[in-house]
């Protein structure tokens, strides 16, 4: 497989290609001070945009990039951890976040770590300074802009997301604090495949403006007693898709809105971790019903 027709992805030392010619994408020369226009540059990392590749050129497989200065090579993961569960293909992850991405990067974790049997190939963001995006960066994570606006001309539309999604050949999709309503040509490309973590127990407090400190303040406000994340299925509203998980922590008679999201926070971590967990080995089952259920890895008979 030649590594240089496969070339694809971020990494903050990237040696940016010399011309556009995708054969040359990567070279040990310096890099030109202004980069091809199929490269998206900022705070001197780069990422890539899909006009590099001519459509015939699909990538097959996409290990992780291992950022070098010198002629970088396209590596499978090299973790060993392929034949921890050889009876289930690795998942290929992808994030969404807007923020820090303290889920991101517990998911992240929690794969190279090897409690979930995948990878996150790539990360999806509207704001590319971003602490989730600082963090790809820093793991040679791919990182790409999306949407494309007024403000982020560079960011892609929705046709070329799902197209670059299908060249890393991703298989789910997770929000983690992505702030902007997902289109419906991603969620038909990836039916049953997005889910999105919500700091509140769905129904309640979400929806359009329900975001960040808005549904902590929220809840207190309402005098609830209890509050906790939601795991759920994307649908092309916001909020409004199948439940899969939920925690539930106190509220406490003083809590101040940034006390209760920390508490929040800390159960997001843990379930979007066992979530992740339980898709990326088969264990979402559907029941009779429509409704989502989890296969219990320790007891295959229970679900919840
Ligand atoms: N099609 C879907 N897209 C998204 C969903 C979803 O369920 N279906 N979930 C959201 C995440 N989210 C709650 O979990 C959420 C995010 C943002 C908003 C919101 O009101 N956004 C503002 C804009 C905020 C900004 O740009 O800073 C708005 O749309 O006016 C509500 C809920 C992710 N996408
Ligand atoms: N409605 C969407 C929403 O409010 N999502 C929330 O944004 C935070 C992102 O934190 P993170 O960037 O540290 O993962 C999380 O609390 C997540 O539940």
């Amino acid at each position: 497989m030649e590594t240089q027709s496969l070339f694809s992805g971020f990494c903050s030392s990237s040696v940016i290609p010399s011309s556009k010619d995708p054969r040359n994408l990567l070279t040990s020369s310096p890099p030109p001070h202004s980069y091809p226009s199929c490269f998206i540059q900022w705070n001197n990392r780069v990422s890539f945009r899909p006009q590099c590749f001519p459509a015939s050129q699909r990538l097959r497989s996409i290990g992780r990039l291992e950022c070098k200065n010198s002629l970088e090579k396209e590596s499978k993961v090299v973790s060993g951890k392929e034949d921890s569960k050889p009876w289930v293909k690795r998942k290929r992850l992808a994030v969404f976040v807007s923020g820090g991405g303290s889920n991101f990067r517990a998911i992240h974790q929690a794969c190279v770590e090897g409690s979930v049997n995948g990878d996150v190939v790539v990360l999806v963001t509207n704001k590319r300074a971003c602490g989730g995006a600082q963090y790809a960066g820093d793991k040679g994570i791919p990182v790409i802009l999306f949407p494309k606006t007024k403000d982020v001309a560079d960011g892609l539309s929705s046709d070329e997301l799902v197209n670059v999604l299908r060249r890393f050949e991703v298989d789910f999709i997770l929000l983690a604090g992505y702030l902007k309503l997902i289109p419906v040509e991603l969620i038909q490309a990836y039916s049953k495949s997005i889910f999105n973590i919500h700091p509140s127990l769905l129904p309640a407090f979400g929806g359009k403006g329900y975001y960040g400190m808005k549904v902590h303040k929220a809840v207190i406000a309402s005098g609830a007693r209890y509050s906790g994340p939601t795991i759920h299925f994307v649908d092309e509203h916001y909020d409004t898709g199948g439940i899969l998980a939920q925690r539930v922590v106190p509220v406490l008679a003083n809590d101040t809105a940034e006390e209760l999201a920390a508490r929040v926070l800390r159960e997001e971590h843990k379930l979007y971790v066992e979530v992740t967990a339980a898709l990326c080995e088969d264990r979402i089952v559907w029941r009779e019903d429509g409704v989502p259920l989890i296969r219990s890895k320790e007891n295959p008979e229970e679900y919840y």
